[in-house]
């Protein structure tokens, strides 16, 4: 059976079409990828889901933890801590720079000695929106900003992201993240602002951090202890 997802041209970013939209640019695919994602979609869809700990429990399966190798599998999970990065970096406003020389930037003329910070852009630059990275021509997956941009960008962002990809994943593998909940049990998004200054982050707040069941638990004691 051919797997046309895309034959009226109006398919929407997905697990599906990113993953084949890959492999149909690759030259050495193995020869049962093309099933691998079929299965994993279908897990991801009876799943009824698209969001971050679906696309993982999907993913992995009932029993183990998230690994490097997940990687190219896991693209919303990806996608969402990129945009996690955009929507609010550690460092809204970059690492100050100077021009070395008098410059014209679309029309704007710079000139020797100035000061140049970050600044975010694009469109609904407030709004926490995953697609962006996911959908093609909407922002370049390599550029969440949050490390800088050109000559002097982080050097260390390849680590940063391995880091964050194998922390975000581990823990929402095992973890419910939810708000707190208020005197009448009810759950209340929590209020909180951001630090100002060179680096920002959120102020304090409260939220519930529980294991997400009887399995994930099991997984977590299971790890020993570092020390
Ligand atoms: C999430 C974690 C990180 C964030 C948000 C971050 C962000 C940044 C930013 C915004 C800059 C300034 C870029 C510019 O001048 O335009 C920078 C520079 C730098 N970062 Fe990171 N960084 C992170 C992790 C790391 C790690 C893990 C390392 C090292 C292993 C590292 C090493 C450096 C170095 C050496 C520079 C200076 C580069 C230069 O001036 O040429 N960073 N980082």
């Amino acid at each position: 059976m051919e797997f046309n997802y895309k034959s009226n041209g109006t398919a929407q970013p997905s697990f599906t079409s990113t993953h084949l939209e890959r492999l149909a640019a690759m030259n050495d695919a193995p020869a049962d990828a093309e099933q691998v994602i079929k299965n994993t979609a279908a897990n991801i869809f009876a799943g009824g889901s698209n969001t971050v700990q679906e696309e993982l429990d999907a993913v992995l399966g009932g029993v183990r933890l998230p690994e490097f190798e997940d990687m190219a599998a896991l693209p919303y999970m990806i996608a969402a801590y990129k945009e996690a990065m955009r929507w609010h970096p550690l460092l809204p406003l970059g690492v100050a720079h100077a021009t070395t020389q008098d410059d014209v930037i679309d029309g704007y003329f710079i000139p020797k000695g100035a000061i140049i910070f970050l600044a975010g852009f694009g469109p609904d630059i407030g709004k926490f929106d995953p697609g962006r990275f996911m959908e093609s021509g909407r922002r370049d997956p390599g550029q969440t900003g949050a490390f800088g941009y050109g000559r002097r960008v982080c050097p260390g962002r390849y680590m940063a992201e391995n880091s964050l990809f194998i922390a975000v994943a581990s823990i929402l593998r095992n973890f419910d993240i939810k708000p707190a909940r208020d005197s009448s049990g009810n759950e209340a998004m929590p209020e909180y602002d951001w630090t100002s200054g060179i680096f920002s982050s959120p102020t304090h707040y409260q939220c519930t951090i529980k294991p997400r069941s009887k399995a994930a638990e099991e997984r977590i004691l299971s790890i020993p202890a570092e020390g």
